[in-house]
């Protein structure tokens, strides 16, 4: 095995707390770069190992061994790193830990009984009822954006921030069962507590997350957590009001909620479903997921539940949607093919409203959102932490022991960027995911949602909206470049969400 330790070791007395992730503690870089250069520094070897702050860790840059460990040995490794803070029996009772209780950071068996529990809730035909609740939300979105552009026949937006606004209405309706127009009410509390618990780049929030690396007993003992106290407050009281609304009035909306009431009666049980039009990044249930569980949910667990969907819904998708605008206005040739499969799908629906089906056959346009999350994987690597020790093994003499304890990073950007897997690399070019070619994609080196039992839960739902905003708003715009439009976009930097650190602004021209 190669490692970085000589490398380690002529940094370390430099940067003590920091390790080799310093340039981007020290927000020097973005999390994409940073893991791009780490991925680069050792062309051709399988794994290599790191210090991340005091934490020593592997980084696997081998799309095979990756499956071996997300997948075939994923009992060695079930749990994120501490980060983010993880579930514990300390945490459990603490009202501020809310993002502990999430499905993200519960750690082996409860993990297991609570993916198991909400699994059958994101299953295809879950989110076809729930595609039906979405529709007015864009068509308000239309609505304001049309009437801005009157005058002119063009508007000027910021793409993250409209489609922030879309994904908070469709999140607060799909999951919630709440109307909220984020639209009218420009500056609406869940827009306000959104924006600010992703907001990973305050001080306060990076002081946290250092201590729930390096004292994760203590922080858990003090309840330290990923939100700020006001925050576990507000979304505790929205969500405690919501579920008593719903219970009293035994209303049925097939939304979130409903859901997550089905399975903590126990009466949401996983269906199998053949799908071949699903996307194809989407990612599917591991047999983990699909066991049926009796499992006791606390009101406190099923509330830092419905938190994870709505930044799920919030934040990730709204990012997504806002680097396909940005790859639409570098490449209009790509827009203008993608208007016209919506175009002709609008034809085909003849007046009645996009329906999850429909969306579901366009081709092209889950062709333009797969490379879209190829060029800008959300989550720039994703991590695992050996809970049992575990022997190496490529069967080639690459063999040694990950100690429990130790975190394995798996680098999705700098897979998604290799020549070897992806050629010519950094151009944006849709047709890698056609029928032909998807084929040769090799799954271990494209990880847009993750891999294994622990993928991300919410990646059909997330599809389905990135591509049902993109499809209403090629409809009616073209969406053009400005003067402030940033080409090429910089990326903020720092271990924090991503996004541009000036905001992506382009203008939206009335078709
Ligand atoms: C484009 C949008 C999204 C992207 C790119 C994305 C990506 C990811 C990734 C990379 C992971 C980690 C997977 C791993 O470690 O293997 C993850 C986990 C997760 N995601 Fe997403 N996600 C998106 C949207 C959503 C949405 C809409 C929801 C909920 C409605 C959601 C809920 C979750 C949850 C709960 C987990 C933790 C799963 C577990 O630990 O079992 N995500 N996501």
């Amino acid at each position: 095995m190669t490692t970085s330790t000589t490398n380690r070791s002529r940094r370390w007395p430099l940067r003590p707390f920091l390790g080799a992730s310093g340039s981007l503690v020290l927000r020097k870089v973005s999390f994409p770069d940073f893991i791009q250069t780490i991925y680069n520094k050792f062309p051709g070897v399988k794994v290599f190992g790191m210090f991340e702050t005091i934490t020593p860790f592997f980084v696997i840059r081998d799309p095979e061994l990756i499956k071996q460990i997300a997948i075939k040995d994923f009992d060695h490794f079930v749990d994120h790193r501490p980060t983010f803070g993880l579930f514990d029996e300390e945490s459990a009772e603490h009202p501020n830990a809310l993002f502990r209780k999430t499905l993200f950071s519960m750690t082996g068996q409860r993990w297991k009984e609570m993916r198991a529990t909400l699994s059958p809730a994101f299953t295809g035909s879950k989110m076809r009822l729930m595609f039906s609740l979405m529709g007015e939300c864009f068509d308000e979105m239309i609505d304001h954006y049309v009437k801005k552009a009157k005058s002119s026949g063009r508007v000027e937006v910021e793409v993250k921030d409209m489609m922030s606004r879309v994904s908070i209405n469709v999140i607060a309706s799909c999951a919630f069962g709440i109307k909220v127009d984020c639209f009218k009410d420009q500056d609406h509390e869940f827009l306000r507590h959104g924006k600010k618990m992703m907001d990973f780049a305050r001080p306060i929030v990076i002081a946290r997350m250092m201590a729930m690396r390096v004292f994760p007993k203590l922080s858990s003992r003090f309840g330290i957590d990923l939100l700020d106290p006001e925050q576990a407050r507000y979304f505790t009281q929205v969500f405690q009001e919501t579920i008593k609304a719903r219970e009293s009035h035994g209303t049925v909306r097939n939304d979130m909620i409903d859901l997550l009431l089905q399975a903590r009666k126990g009466t949401l049980k996983f269906q199998e479903e053949k799908n071949d039009q699903e996307g194809f990044a989407t990612v599917q249930e591991s047999d983990m997921g699909k066991v049926e569980v009796m499992k006791h949910i606390t009101e406190s667990e099923m509330i830092a539940q419905c938190l994870v969907f709505f930044l799920g819904g919030f934040d990730t998708v709204s990012t997504c949607a806002m680097f396909m605008a940005y790859e639409l206005v570098r490449s209009p040739e790509v827009q203008q093919k993608l208007y016209e499969e919506v175009l002709e799908t609008s034809k085909e629906l003849a007046g009645k409203p996009l329906s999850y089906d429909a969306l579901q056959k366009m081709k092209y346009m889950d062709m333009v959102v797969s490379e879209t999350l190829r060029i800008w994987p959300l989550a720039p690597a994703t991590d695992r932490l050996c809970t049992k020790d575990y022997t190496i093994d490529d069967g080639q003499g690459l063999k040694f022991t990950i100690d429990k304890g130790t975190c394995v990073w798996f680098p999705a950007a700098g897979l998604h960027h290799d020549p070897q897997y992806f050629p010519n690399p950094e151009r944006f070019d849709p047709e890698r995911f056609n029928d032909e070619n998807k084929r040769n994609i090799n799954l271990g080196a494209y990880l847009p949602f993750g891999i294994g039992p622990r993928n991300c839960i919410g990646s059909r739902f997330a599809l389905m909206e990135v591509k049902a905003v993109m499809y209403y708003t090629l409809l009616k715009f073209t969406i053009v470049r400005s003067a402030k439009t940033q080409i090429p976009m910089q990326l903020r930097k720092g271990f924090t969400n991503l996004g541009p650190e000036k905001g992506m602004h382009v203008e939206l021209k009335l078709r």
